[in-house]
């Protein structure tokens, strides 16, 4: 079945969104501790501590692969991984810093993007 036009360019306009949204965040100087899966390995507690483990290359991975049906899923998922970091990093380590710090621009950057 498909879309009316108004629904597919809305779909379209949420997809782009989004890409954009991504690709600041991979850009941020602060990104680096979220850029890849936290490697369960060699992090002590972290696979018992973090039930739902989340990047920004899973997020990645997910857009190319369409699996966001919606924006508010999309933004679940990057909330998921700031809410991780908040929940493993004491807030004045450097990761807990920098989760801080990509939260507020995210929050920022959507909100002008998408309100
Ligand atoms: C987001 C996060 N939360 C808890 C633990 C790790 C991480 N990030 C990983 C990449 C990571 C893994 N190892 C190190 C070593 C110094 S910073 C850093 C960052």
């Amino acid at each position: 079945k498909h879309d009316s036009p108004v629904s597919c360019a809305k779909k379209a306009k949420t997809v782009k969104a989004q890409q954009i949204l991504l690709a600041e965040l991979e850009a941020h100087p602060a990104a680096w501790p979220f850029l890849s899966p936290v490697n369960q390995k060699s992090v002590p507690g972290y696979r018992k501590v973090i039930k739902k483990p989340m990047d920004f290359s899973t997020i990645r991975e997910k857009l190319t692969n369409n699996q966001y049906l919606s924006l508010e899923s999309f933004i679940m998922d990057v909330n998921l991984v700031f809410d991780n970091c908040e929940k493993f990093n004491e807030d004045h380590s450097e990761i807990g810093q920098a989760g801080h710090s990509m939260r507020r621009y995210f929050d920022k950057r959507w909100t002008e993007l998408l309100k």
